[in-house]
């Protein structure tokens, strides 16, 4: 079973391989086969059924894999490989791979402190943040971090194949990079409120390391989401509770204090109700298949109520993390591409005389909002504008097994017409409208977010993903409400479960006061801020 999930993983990756990859993606897929590929021989016991005659005979002791038998493998596949067991222990296959029990959070706990080796590495990202754990004043705050990197020795990763280790130095590297590039710019913003520009040039013993790990794990040489700052950096303090608020602390910091703290925890704590998400996901992609209505609405209510947990964790940002706080770590998180403090992208010394471009840490990357859009087929319903264009762009920005299964999702929702088999039975097209709603209930939130956390202390345009801080969420916002009003304005309300019937009056209604305010909001907030087009 292990073995035959791993095989399909491989097969995966195969499969969705694009025609035509870049650089970075083409060595990320490669490795990431080895990877797999390495695991599977570590997991076939020697009498595991061969695709060589000679296996049988003793030799090779495990079995070999050649592309014909995974591209006559893949073929059999029906659904995508889920990991019902996250495979702790294993630390030859990537550390973020999707899971009934994991979800989008990592295999295993996030490596919290560096090999030996790495000391000197360890130590400079110890002193690095802002207010460090005793409360005294960090190289950030002191302005001493770009300095302090020069005596950083440049470690070769070239060797480094376990992928814990790997994971933990992508991590490290990020910050260390995000730190470097951005110092100038926060000690600017502590004086003055303006940004700056961001320092154009990465040294060579932060970029080739960056780089090389950056390929190893198929990721972008800068700060990511889910493989750096959110989802990659939290420790358990007591080890056998769960991952819940007050158990939880930061491996790496850049401010150093409360806030920072629960602006990332929640991101987990939300993340950790996604295993359960994952599950009903595939279970209501499974029932559409099989025309199964009772399992349709059994699964999808599962998504909801999933759905509604997360939204319930995600309320609690308020108290977790004071809106005054956000801006002073970030800064850190900007990102290089359509940022102003980067016109001119940066350089990676060593690495290439070609500058690179990168959007910066978003939630935009996480995985749970885009899994709702593709199983709901409201990606589909976004309008065909250089707005979407980004929310697509954005898609490209995380685990390559987490980028593979949204687009599974989005392929298997389209193929076996989820919203029309929803809407060919009214109760069905209620939960369905539930669901649209929770989605709603999250952007709804998250734009309240965006208003008291950020535009209310500041004109800067764009966000840290890079896009344009006005317009964005609403362009997606926008359409939930919009296919919400569609779907509830079809049902037929005489043949609704009494419960339902409530439900889909209060949610309709919703719906179509909330899209009045936000156009509203929308037009007066492009008067504030300019360059909303610009993406
Ligand atoms: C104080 C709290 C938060 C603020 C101020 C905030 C801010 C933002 C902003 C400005 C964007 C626009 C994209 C960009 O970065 O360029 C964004 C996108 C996004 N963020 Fe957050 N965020 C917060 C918390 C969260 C949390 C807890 C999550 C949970 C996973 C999350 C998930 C997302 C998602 C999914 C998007 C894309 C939205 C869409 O597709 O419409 N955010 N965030």
């Amino acid at each position: 079973m292990l073995r035959q999930t791993l095989f399909r993983q491989t097969n995966n990756i195969l499969k969705h391989a694009p025609a035509q990859t870049s650089t970075f993606a083409a060595a990320a897929i490669s490795h990431s086969l080895r990877l797999q590929a390495q695991a599977i021989r570590e997991y076939s016991t020697p009498s595991a059924p061969s695709s060589s005659s000679s296996a049988s005979q003793g030799q090779p002791k495990y079995r070999q894999f050649h592309t014909s038998d995974i591209n006559q493998q893949a073929r059999e596949v029906p659904g995508f490989p889920i990991l019902d067991d996250p495979l702790t222990h294993n630390h030859s296959i990537p550390s973020f791979m999707v899971g009934t029990q994991n979800g989008f959070l990592p295999r295993q706990d996030p490596l919290d402190v560096l090999p030996k080796e790495y000391d000197a590495l360890e130590q400079l990202l110890q002193k690095m943040p802002l207010t460090l754990k005793d409360g005294s004043k960090g190289l950030l705050a002191l302005g001493q971090f770009g300095e302090a990197c020069k005596s950083l020795p440049q470690y070769d990763l070239s060797n480094v194949e376990d992928s814990e280790l790997l994971s933990a130095l992508y991590r490290d590297y990020t910050f260390v990079a995000s730190a470097y590039l951005l110092e100038p710019c926060d000690l600017l913003y502590r004086k003055t409120g303006d940004y700056g520009l961001g320092r154009s040039v990465l040294p060579k013993n932060i970029a080739v390391p960056l780089v090389q790990v950056a390929e190893k794990i198929g990721a972008k040489p800068f700060m990511e989401y889910a493989l750096s700052y959110a989802l990659y950096n939290y420790r358990r303090i007591d080890k056998s509770k769960g991952l819940v608020w007050g158990n939880l602390e930061l491996i790496r910091p850049f401010s150093g204090d409360k806030s920072e703290l629960g602006f990332i925890i929640s991101h987990v704590t939300m993340v950790s109700h996604s295993g359960e998400l994952v599950k009903n996901t595939m279970r209501t992609l499974d029932a559409a298949t099989k025309c199964n209505r009772e399992m349709f609405n059994d699964a999808l209510s599962k998504v909801v109520s999933t759905y509604e947990k997360i939204n319930m964790e995600m309320d609690t940002m308020w108290e977790r993390s004071l809106p005054a706080d956000y801006l002073k770590f970030r800064t850190f998180i900007m990102g290089t591409k359509n940022q102003p403090m980067f016109p001119n992208g940066v350089i990676y010394e060593g690495v290439s005389d070609e500058p690179m471009f990168h959007r910066g840490e978003s939630g935009a990357n996480d995985s749970m909002v885009p899994m709702g859009d593709n199983l709901l087929q409201l990606t589909e319903n976004m309008p065909s504008n250089p707005l979407t264009a980004v929310l697509k762009d954005f898609r490209t920005y995380r685990p390559h097994n987490h980028a593979e299964f949204l687009q599974f999702v989005e392929e298997k929702a389209r193929q076996v017409h989820v919203r029309h088999f929803a809407e060919q039975d009214p109760n069905s097209a209620a939960i369905y409208l539930a669901a649209v709603d929770q989605i709603r209930n999250f952007r709804n939130r998250h734009w309240s977010f965006t208003k008291e956390y950020i535009i209310k202390y500041t004109k800067h345009p764009v966000a840290t993903g890079g896009s344009p801080i006005v317009t964005w969420l609403p362009n997606q916002l926008a359409t939930v409400l919009k296919t919400m009003q569609e779907v509830g304005s079809k049902i037929d309300a005489n043949q609704l479960l009494p419960e339902n019937k409530a439900l889909v009056d209060v949610l309709s209604k919703r719906a179509d006061a909330q899209a009045r305010i936000l156009e509203r909001e929308v037009a007066h907030l492009r008067t504030q801020i300019k360059d909303q087009d610009k993406v």
